[in-house]
C-alpha cells in the first residue's frame, strides 16, 4: 500500500512516518507539508530520501506517487481541502486531524461512496482511547450525570479535543436525558462550567507537560466513577493508524471513529 503522510513534519506527522516505514506491508511513497528544505527532510525520515517524494503540493506529490492512501496530521484549517483533494483523485484519506462537522463527514462518506473507495476519520487512534470512550458509553446507561475533563499539551489548536466531541456523541446515544447540576446555577467567571453538549460539561485544559489525556466522570447517590485514559507519547496512536492504512483498502464509503474497524 503506497502511503503519502500530510503533515509529516508535525509532532504526529512525523511519528507516522516511522510506522509507515517499519511496516512491511506499508510503503512510504510522498511525504507533504507545508514548509520543507532538507534539513526538516532529513528530520522527518532521519535518513536520506530514498526515494521518499517530499513536496509542498499535495495533488502533484498524490498523482506522481500514484497513492493509495493518505493519512492527514495536519490543522483544522487545512485538513477539509485535503480530504477533499485526496477523495477527487480516489486516494482514500485517513484522518486524525480533528475540527470537522458532522455534515462535512456525511458529505465526505458520499464522496467516498461515489468514488468506490474507503475513507477513515478517527478523532483518536489509540486503543486504550477506544476502549475508554466504550466503557464511558456503558456506564451512562447506569450513571447519566456525567462531565469530560480532557487534558492537553498547550500547542493544541481546537477546544474540545475530538476524542472528547466522539466521547460525548457515544454517550449522547445511550444515555437518557437529565438535568445536569443545578438549574440555577451561575457562572461568576463566564466559562467557569465548560462546555455544553446535549446537558453534559466538557472541561478542557491545555498545559505544557501534558500529551492526550481524558477523565470521564460519572456522578450517582453517593458514589461517583472515573474512566481515564492517558496517551503518554504519541506512539501510543501508531497500531491504530497502521490498522487504519491497511483496512480502508477494503471497503467502500467513509467510517468514523476506529471503534468501527475493531470487532
Ligand atoms: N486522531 C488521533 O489519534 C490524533 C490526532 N491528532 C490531531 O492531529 C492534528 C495534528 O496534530 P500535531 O501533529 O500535534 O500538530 P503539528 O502542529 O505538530 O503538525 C501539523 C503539521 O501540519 C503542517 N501543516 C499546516 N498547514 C499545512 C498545509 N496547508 N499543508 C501541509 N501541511 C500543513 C504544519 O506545518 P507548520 O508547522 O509549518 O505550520 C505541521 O508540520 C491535530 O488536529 C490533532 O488534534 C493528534 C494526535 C492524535
Ligand atoms: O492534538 C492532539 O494532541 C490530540 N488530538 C486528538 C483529539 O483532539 O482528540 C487526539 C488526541 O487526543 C491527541
Amino acid at each position: 500500500m503506497r502511503v503519502v503522510v500530510v503533515g509529516a513534519k508535525g509532532r504526529m506527522g512525523r511519528e507516522t512516518v516511522r510506522a509507515v516505514l517499519n511496516d512491511p506491508e506499508l510503503e512510504l511513497v510522498g511525504c507533504v507539508d507545508r514548509t520543507l528544505n532538507d534539513v526538516a527532510v532529513s528530520a522527518v525520515l532521519g535518513h536520506e530520501s530514498n526515494g521518499v517524494k517530499f513536496s509542498n503540493d499535495l495533488v502533484k506529490t498524490l498523482i506522481d506517487t500514484n497513492a493509495d492512501v493518505m493519512v492527514d496530521f495536519t490543522t483544522p484549517a487545512t485538513m477539509k481541502a485535503n480530504i477533499d483533494k485526496a477523495i477527487e483523485l480516489g486516494v482514500r484519506p485517513v484522518v486524525g486531524t480533528t475540527g470537522m462537522t458532522p455534515e462535512e463527514i456525511a458529505n465526505w462518506d458520499q464522496a467516498c461512496k461515489d468514488r468506490g473507495i474507503g475513507g477513515l476519520i478517527a478523532p483518536n487512534f489509540a486503543i486504550g482511547a477506544i476502549l475508554m470512550m466504550r466503557f464511558a458509553q456503558q456506564a451512562s446507561r447506569y450513571l447519566p450525570h456525567v462531565e469530560i475533563i480532557e487534558m492537553h499539551h498547550d500547542q493544541k489548536l481546537d477546544a474540545p479535543s475530538g476524542t472528547a466531541i466522539k466521547t460525548l456523541e457515544l454517550i449522547a446515544q445511550e444515555r437518557q436525558a437529565v438535568q445536569q447540576g443545578h438549574p440555577n446555577e451561575h457562572e461568576t467567571i463566564p466559562g467557569s462550567r465548560g462546555g455544553e453538549f446535549d446537558g453534559m460539561r466538557v472541561h478542557s485544559v491545555r498545559l505544557p507537560g501534558y500529551v492526550a489525556h481524558q477523565q470521564v466522570i460519572f456522578g450517582g447517590l453517593g458514589q461517583t466513577l472515573t474512566i481515564r485514559h492517558d496517551s503518554i507519547n504519541r506512539e501510543s496512536f501508531m497500531p491504530g493508524v497502521v490498522m487504519s492504512c491497511k483496512q480502508v483498502m477494503k471497503y467502500e464509503g467513509l467510517v468514523y471513529g476506529l471503534e468501527n474497524l475493531l470487532d
